[in-house]
């Protein structure tokens, strides 16, 4: 039997409050930081030896994650129940990546089969463009592919993309088009040869304001050119549930799908991430990926807690959050690849656990989740950084490495190469701001410390390790929105603001919001 209880109802939680704050700098200098890592899959590894923790806190939060039956909830998931309360659905972006997993069958289809069959159809297309089988319809080879989308549909196919674009050969460059902005669609347009490009339309739903723009901008802009027999739409390509508008759209070069199960902020390993990759750098690139998502899938269904990195790290940022009260918490890569990762995570966490009521829609009293931020290292470090170490908040830190850079060239300047200042910065870092320092003459120079830190680390930023990073966070939210008795699958938070768009632009609006938008006009 499963209970699903608000946080304070459970007594494991109580009694965690009871317990004394064990110091960072005591962890920190106590340990053998070996000693602190845990197995996360895919060849990363994390780390906990900048975090305050004890035997006794971790004892504490093991009998939290017992009580509230994390694990076993993770496992329900798995085998298909309903976990989306507020929109009555299965939450299966798991299966996307989990071919040996368990059928789950709805409305007779077999749903393991249908992302598996979607994966090897695009892996088809994929090859078929790569080598040339598939032309523009000039009969040129397309050379770019641009993705149109927006949230779930864009931030994580983007955040892939750029991670791995310097590791693997580009077999095609891919760009990205998603806000409404004019200028945005204007500028990749601009920068394209439409003959040699290929458009990926993807929204799940078919109906969001943004991308259905923008896919109207590049139909108008491509027929603008002019160009002798070109034919946009055989340059387009969709990627959509079935159930969309879109799906019965048959002008289409190709239609790729998913389904309601899949929420856009988890969908980067279904079709919505698949056919960009795939086109980008070969379905075998992709492959590895959910290869490596699936392996730390499977480490994350451990139940104890130091053999679990993604349930631990849930269980600390909860521990932060509503025992030491800290709103935030930051995103610090120390790899140029993951540049847009932290606004991946931005909407994977935020958009996931931003909420008040608990999954039966009842109000409750206690904090969820943080204002999540990032930027890679070191540029962070000269930006925002001085208010990480000595600002009158706490911000605990989730930073990312890598020991191999992904081009392999560096020189050495002052005896040391470029990848190792990197992370000597980084490791810098987290000794900084566990152990601070002490300047009792001159207080604007002195730091106080016990600002905990977690380091996810492996070898080199690989499909495989990038998809194992991105599988850790997505369970790290889902299982902090378990903790919380969330359903961290629904975002009914985005509506209020498109409907009022739509009242402003049918001229529906209340004065004074009409007033505001003509002062802009
Ligand atoms: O893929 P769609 O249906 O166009 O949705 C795009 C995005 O819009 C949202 O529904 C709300 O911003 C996101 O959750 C989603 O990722």
């Amino acid at each position: 039997m499963i209970n699903f209880h608000d946080l304070h109802t459970l007594k494991s939680f109580q009694a965690l409050k009871t317990l004394p704050i064990p110091s960072v700098a005591d962890n920190f200098t106590a340990i053998h930081v070996e000693e602190q890592n845990i197995d996360a899959g895919g060849g990363l590894t994390y780390n906990y030896s900048a975090k305050g923790v004890n035997e006794e806190l971790l004892e504490a939060l093991q009998a939290l994650a017992d009580e509230q039956q994390v694990i076993d909830k993770y496992e329900l998931l798995l085998s298909g129940e309903m976990m989306n309360t507020g929109e009555k659905r299965k939450v299966l972006h798991h299966l996307t990546r989990a071919q040996q997993a368990n059928d789950v069958i709805h409305e007779g289809t077999n749903l393991r089969q249908f992302y598996h069959h979607e994966q090897k159809r695009i892996a088809e297309f994929a090859q078929r463009i790569h080598t040339g089988e598939i032309t523009g319809s000039t009969d040129k080879k397309i050379t770019t592919v641009v993705q149109v989308g927006i949230g779930g549909s864009d931030l994580g196919p983007r955040a892939l993309y750029l991670a791995l674009q310097n590791l693997y050969l580009n077999k095609l460059e891919a760009k990205f088009i998603s806000n409404v902005d004019p200028d945005d669609a204007t500028a990749i347009i601009e920068s394209c040869d439409l003959e040699r490009t290929l458009f990926i339309l993807v929204s799940k739903s078919g109906t969001t304001q943004e991308t259905l723009a923008n896919q109207n901008f590049v139909l108008q802009a491509a027929k603008k050119q002019n160009i002798l027999h070109y034919d946009v739409m055989k340059h387009m390509v969709c990627v959509t549930s079935q159930t969309s508008p879109l799906a019965k759209d048959d002008r289409y070069l190709a239609s790729f799908f998913i389904d309601d199960f899949i929420g856009g902020r988890y969908s980067s390993t279904s079709a919505v991430g698949g056919v960009i990759l795939s086109l980008a750098f070969g379905a075998e690139v992709f492959e590895e990926l959910l290869i490596g998502a699936a392996e730390a899938d499977s480490q994350a269904r451990e139940q104890s807690i130091t053999e679990n990195a993604a349930l631990l790290d849930a269980l600390l940022g909860v521990y932060e959050r509503n025992i030491k009260n800290y709103a935030a918490t930051a995103i610090l890569p120390y790899s140029q690849a993951l540049s847009r990762f932290p606004a991946h995570l931005q909407q994977l966490d935020m958009e996931s656990n931003g909420k008040s009521v608990n999954r039966d829609g009842q109000a409750i009293s206690y904090a969820t989740g943080p204002v999540l931020f990032g930027e890679p290292g070191t540029n962070g470090q000269h930006s925002f950084y001085q208010l990480l170490h000595q600002g009158s908040d706490v911000i605990p830190l989730q930073f990312i490495g890598f020991t191999h850079s992904q081009c392999g060239v560096d020189y050495d300047y002052e005896a040391s190469s470029s990848q190792k200042k990197l992370n000597a910065n980084l490791i810098a870092q987290i000794a900084a701001f566990a152990l601070g320092h002490t300047n009792n003459e001159n207080m604007n120079k002195n730091f106080e410390g016990g600002r905990p830190a977690s380091l996810i680390y492996a070898q080199q930023l690989t499909a495989r390790a990038l998809g194992a990073l991105l599988a850790h966070y997505e369970n790290k939210v889902m299982f902090q929105g378990f903790i919380w008795n969330l359903n961290s699958f629904d975002q009914e938070g985005v509506q209020l603001g498109k409907v009022l768009a739509n009242d402003i632009l049918h001229g529906n609006a209340s004065s004074t919001v009409n007033q505001l938008f003509q002062i802009i006009q």
